[in-house]
């Protein structure tokens, strides 16, 4: 048996820096609007917790690899920690650690009583068998059996899981306890206590949000022209719903790239193709191949980067020809690029608001798992939108208010929840 270490060697943060430098830029221009006690702020800096654990591997091969495996839990000052688990090769802790900060920014905003965490192993679910990652996970989820819990730290899917690994997750945290905790995860299958919607409800949110910057400015969703990089749970599910309000999506792409059509996509069309030939976005008959790099730069009312992290950058922040730009993922605009786009005028919708819908429908499934009653999916879709569309308008009129960005305006009112619940919590030392 061959034991070959993947575990991830990054240099050591010191434990006085903040690792995170976009998300600790952010939170420095929100506390300063907040006029925040530089204490407080360096605070909410630092995760309260990280944790790195081994997962050794049984490959179908009968080779073992010992994975890396992380959890941060940025904060519970609201409530239990709360985050996606993500499987991805450019998984780091310091992206994981950064992508925490987020998650508590984000429940704060929406005033959901979560707490912000995330998780992740540095692997392609694709080169990885549906066994080996059966294991992977199970055994990812033993290691962090004392970190973990419903009133602790709550797990759901990200980038590379979905509900299939939530059920593992779930079976495996019970078979430890002794009894089923549907509770341990959200965005677990119907079967063991699922929401209706959640699968959907990040796009949905997307969708919503992108509908309501539309109203203020006297436009709607059918018509408007859409491009949308990365087709996934969440630029799938947009994709689709933007497509059912009459918006025209020019164009979507995946990790193999993407295709376009000037007078839009038939998207069912699309995932029909799709479905038989996985992966294979550019031989699509209804539209011509286009490149990620390109997509990002077509003339259109709203961009949706619905992918990974850093694709506007410095580099092509300046031949964006959208006017809006709405963060489906987490953090797809670099801190240099939200600046060139800021200078150009285009409307930034935060991922912190944009992507919101996925927590939101985790929190419903919540709900629902603690009352024992489960609703129908137009109730979830209500009540998810009731949320989005109240926080979407708290962030608005502040930006108004306070002639600041959607960004800052959105970390304003989620950093200063959490500084709030700080401080009258008497933590502040
Ligand atoms: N799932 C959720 O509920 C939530 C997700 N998010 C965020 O949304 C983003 C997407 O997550 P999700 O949809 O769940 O992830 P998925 O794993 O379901 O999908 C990711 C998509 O991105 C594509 N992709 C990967 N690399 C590239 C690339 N270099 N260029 C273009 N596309 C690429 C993938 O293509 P391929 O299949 O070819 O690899 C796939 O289409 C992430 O930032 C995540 O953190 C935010 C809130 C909640
Ligand atoms: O649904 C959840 O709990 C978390 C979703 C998530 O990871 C995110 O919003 O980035």
């Amino acid at each position: 048996m061959v034991l070959s270490s993947t575990i991830a060697r990054e240099a050591p943060t010191p434990a006085h820096i903040c690792p995170m430098d976009r998300s600790c830029s952010y939170l420095q221009q929100a506390a300063s609007q907040l006029n925040l006690d530089t204490n407080i702020t360096t605070i909410l800096e630092h995760p309260r917790k990280v944790i790195t654990v081994s997962i050794p591997v049984k490959l179908d091969t009968g080779e073992v690899q010992v994975l890396a495996g992380h959890r941060v839990q940025h904060s519970d000052i609201l409530g239990p920690y709360k985050g996606g688990i993500r499987y991805h090769p450019s998984v780091t802790l310091r992206e994981v650690s950064a992508l925490a900060m987020l998650m508590t920014w984000k429940c704060a905003l929406l005033g959901i009583p979560y707490g912000g965490a995330k998780g992740g192993i540095a692997i392609d679910p694709n080169q990885y068998s549906v066994g080996e990652l059966e294991r992977i996970t199970r055994r990812y989820t033993s290691e962090l059996i004392k970190d973990i819990g419903p009133a602790v730290d709550i797990p759901a899917p990200d980038m590379g899981t979905s509900a299939r690994e939530m059920a593992w997750m779930m079976d495996t945290y019970s078979m430890h306890v002794g009894h089923a905790v549907p509770g341990i995860v959200t965005g677990k299958p119907l079967s063991i206590g699922g929401s209706r919607g959640r699968q959907q409800a990040t796009g949905r949110g997307v969708m919503l949000a992108i509908r309501e910057a539309l109203a203020e400015r006297g436009q709607s969703l059918a018509g408007a022209s859409i491009a949308i990089q990365g087709f996934g749970n969440v630029g799938s599910s947009a994709a689709i719903l933007l497509h059912e309000a009459g918006a025209k999506i020019l164009a979507v792409s995946n990790g193999s790239g993407g295709v376009y059509s000037e007078g839009g996509l038939d998207i069912p069309a699309l995932q029909a193709h799709l479905q038989d030939n996985p992966r294979q976005m550019g031989t699509f008959p209804g539209g011509e191949a286009i490149g990620n790099a390109d997509l990002l730069l077509l003339p259109c009312d709203v961009l949706v980067p619905a992918a990974l992290e850093d694709q506007i950058t410095a580099e092509n922040a300046d031949r964006i020809q959208a006017k809006i730009v709405a963060e489906a993922a987490n953090g797809p605009i670099t801190l240099d690029g939200d600046r060139i786009l800021a200078d150009r005028g285009i409307l930034v919708l935060p991922d912190i608001l944009t992507n919101a819908g996925g927590v939101v429908v985790s929190y419903l499934e919540w709900v629902q798992g603690q009352s024992y009653v489960f609703w129908d999916e137009e109730r979830v879709n209500r009540e998810m939108e009731g949320l989005m569309v109240n926080a979407y308008h708290r962030v608005s009129a502040t930006a108004r208010c306070k002639t600041i960005s959607f960004r800052l305006a959105a970390y304003t009112l989620g950093v200063g929840r959490v500084a709030q619940a700080l401080s009258d919590r008497g933590l502040y030392p």
